[in-house]
């Protein structure tokens, strides 16, 4: 991997919501700057974007910020986004605090929580509220309530930080 344009990798995911099936085409720009005039033109056009930072690697903490003000002059304004703190089971290698990356979400008004790629914990929860959120904004009537996506993974998310999850 890592080399040229195999960063830039594609999955489909379908995920069930209230019996619908939501098709995600997932796109994975592993975040590298020399890709950002390529990657550009793939994120501008999306309707969710998960930016996912390493809790065991400070610079990819830092990383973030860049990409936040990037995300905001370049994708659509109504994106869904969505700080994911990665490798959420590696307690003994943490170097940033769940609270950093909780302060840095609230800061951008955008929803966090720790997954693990390893364990799965919080990862269908990181697609399912996305889903979850482009079906009701495709669907919803016009008495109908939002979609509160920050409640919805508050009231599901599983607590990473002490325990190794
Ligand atoms: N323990 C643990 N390891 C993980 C987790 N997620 C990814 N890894 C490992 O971290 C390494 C890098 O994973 P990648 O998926 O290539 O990460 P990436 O950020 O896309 O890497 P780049 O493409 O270099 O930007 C691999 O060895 C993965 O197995 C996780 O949640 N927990």
């Amino acid at each position: 991997m890592h080399t040229c344009l195999s960063s830039l990798s594609l999955q489909n995911k379908v995920v069930d919501v209230d019996n619908l099936k939501v098709k995600l085409q997932i796109w994975d720009t592993a975040g590298q700057e020399r890709f950002r005039s390529v990657t550009h033109a793939y994120y501008r056009d999306a309707q969710a974007l998960l930016l996912l930072y390493d809790i065991t690697s400070k610079p990819s903490f830092d990383n973030i910020r860049a990409w936040l003000t990037e995300i905001h002059e370049y994708a659509q304004k109504d994106v869904v986004i969505m700080l994911l703190g990665n490798k959420a089971d590696m307690a003994a290698e943490r170097v940033v605090k769940t609270e950093d990356g909780e302060r840095l979400a609230k800061e951008y008004g955008v929803p966090f929580m720790e997954t693990s790629a390893k364990t799965g914990v919080n990862v269908e929860l990181a697609f399912l509220a996305i889903a979850k959120e482009l079906k009701h904004r495709a669907t919803q009537q016009p008495n109908e309530p939002k979609f509160q996506i920050h409640d919805y993974i508050e009231s599901q998310k599983q607590k990473t930080g002490c325990c190794g999850m």
